[in-house]
C-alpha cells in the first residue's frame, strides 16, 4: 500500500480559454472543470487508477467539494479535521497548450489538524510500502514540518518519498542525513533551490541531449543521504540517480496540452513500478511514460493505464558521478 500525505490539498479549477491569455482584459471562458488536487491527492488517484492500492490522508470535513469528490471517483482517502475548505487553485489554459497557474495559499492549519495528521500519517506508515509527503505547506505549519515526519517514520518499515519546494523543501534539506528520505522527486527548479544549480541549464542541456549536469546534482543529494533521486526535467524527461547506477529516460513526441500533473503523474508511474518488484532503469521508464501521458491530458486529468506507453519512452544508462571529495 502507498499513502500519500497532502497537507495543502486544492480543488483544481482549469479555466480554458478559446484564445491567448491577454492581461488586463476580460476574457470569457470556453469551458471550465474542477478536479480534486494538490500533489499527493494526485499521486493516489494516479495509482488508484493503475490498480495499486493507494490511500490520501488530508485535512478536509464531511461533506466538502474536495473528498466529495475523491468518494465518486473511488479514491481510498483518511480526512482530519480543519478549519475551512480546501483552496481553490487556478488553471488558465490557451488554445496552443500555454498553462498559467494561481495557486491560493490554503487555510491555516489548527494545531490539532496538524497533531491528526500526523497521528495519521504514523498509524497508516506502520503499514505502507511508501509514504508520499507531497506540496507546499498551508499557513501554520511550519517550514520544517516534513523533516520532522521524516525523521519520526524512521522507525517505521515504509519508504519514504518527499515531492515538495520552497521553503518546506530548504528546511527539509537543512537536516540531512537525519531527515534524508528514501527518494526526493525535484523538477529543475528544485533541484537547483537544494543544489545551487541553475536549473534553467539543466533543464536545457538536457533537452540538447546531455543530462550530465542534472545527474552531477542529483549525485550531491545523494552524498547528503537520501537513497533515490528522481529529477524530473519537463520534455526532457527524467533522470534516476542512485549509488547504484543512474539512468536518462526520454518521452515519446507528445502534443503537450497541460502539465498540471506530470510530476505527481512521474511519481505516482516510479512508485506503481517499484511496488511490482521492477529494476531502477523500468522505474524510471514508467515515471516518464506516466509524466509524459500526464502532459498530453488536459488541466489535471491524471492518466489511466490505457494513457501509458513505457515501450516509447527510452533509458540510457549514465556513468553515475562520482562523491563528492569533501
Ligand atoms: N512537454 C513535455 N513533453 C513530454 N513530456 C513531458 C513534458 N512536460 C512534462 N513531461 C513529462 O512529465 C514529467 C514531469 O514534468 P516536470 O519536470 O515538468 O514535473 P513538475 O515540474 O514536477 O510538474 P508539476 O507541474 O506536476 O509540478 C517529465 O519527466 C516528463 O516525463
Ligand atoms: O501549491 P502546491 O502544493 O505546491 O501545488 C499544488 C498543485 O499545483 O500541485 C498539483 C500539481 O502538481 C495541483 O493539483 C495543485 O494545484
Amino acid at each position: 500500500m502507498i499513502v500519500t500525505l497532502t497537507a495543502n490539498p486544492s480543488i483544481d479549477r482549469t479555466v480554458t480559454l478559446g484564445g491567448r491569455l491577454v492581461r488586463g482584459s476580460v476574457l470569457r471562458a470556453a469551458a471550465t472543470h474542477n478536479d480534486p488536487g494538490g500533489k499527493g491527492v494526485n499521486v493516489a488517484r494516479a495509482l488508484t487508477s493503475a490498480g495499486v492500492a493507494a490511500v490520501a490522508i488530508l485535512p478536509a470535513n464531511a461533506g466538502d467539494p474536495l473528498p466529495s469528490a475523491l468518494a465518486e471517483n473511488r479514491i481510498e482517502h483518511v480526512t482530519v479535521a480543519m478549519s475551512g475548505s480546501a483552496r481553490t487553485n487556478i488553471t488558465i489554459t490557451e488554445p496552443d497548450g500555454t498553462t498559467t497557474k494561481i495557486n491560493e495559499p490554503g487555510v491555516p492549519m489548527t494545531a490539532q489538524s496538524l497533531t491528526d495528521l500526523h497521528t495519521a500519517i504514523s498509524e497508516f506508515g506502520a503499514r505502507a510500502d511508501w509514504v508520499v509527503l507531497a506540496g507546499s505547506l498551508p499557513p501554520g505549519v511550519p517550514a520544517d514540518w516534513y523533516a520532522t515526519l521524516v525523521e519520526s517514520l524512521r522507525s517505521a518499515s515504509c519508504k519514504v518519498a518527499v515531492d515538495t519546494s520552497d521553503a518546506p523543501l530548504l528546511a527539509l534539506a537543512e537536516r540531512f542525513p537525519t531527515a534524508a528520505p528514501d527518494l526526493v522527486k525535484p523538477n529543475s527548479e528544485e533541484l537547483a533551490q537544494l543544489t545551487g544549480y541553475d536549473g534553467h541549464l539543466l533543464e536545457e542541456a538536457a533537452l540538447q541531449g546531455d543530462p550530465a549536469a542534472a545527474a552531477r546534482a542529483g549525485r550531491l543529494l545523494l552524498d547528503r543521504g537520501v537513497e533515490t533521486v528522481l529529477v524530473t526535467l519537463g520534455a526532457a524527461g527524467a533522470v534516476l540517480v542512485t549509488n547504484d547506477g543512474s539512468w536518462w529516460a526520454t518521452p515519446p513526441p507528445i502534443v503537450a496540452r497541460s502539465t498540471v500533473g506530470a510530476g505527481d503523474s512521474s511519481l505516482a508511474g516510479y512508485l506503481a513500478a517499484h511496488v511490482a518488484g521492477a529494476p531502477p532503469p523500468e522505474c524510471l521508464r514508467s515515471a516518464v511514460a506516466y509524466g509524459s501521458a500526464a502532459a498530453a491530458l488536459p488541466g489535471t486529468t491524471l492518466p489511466s493505464p490505457e494513457h501509458v506507453h513505457t515501450d516509447a519512452v527510452t533509458v540510457t544508462a549514465l556513468t553515475t558521478p562520482a562523491p563528492d571529495p569533501a
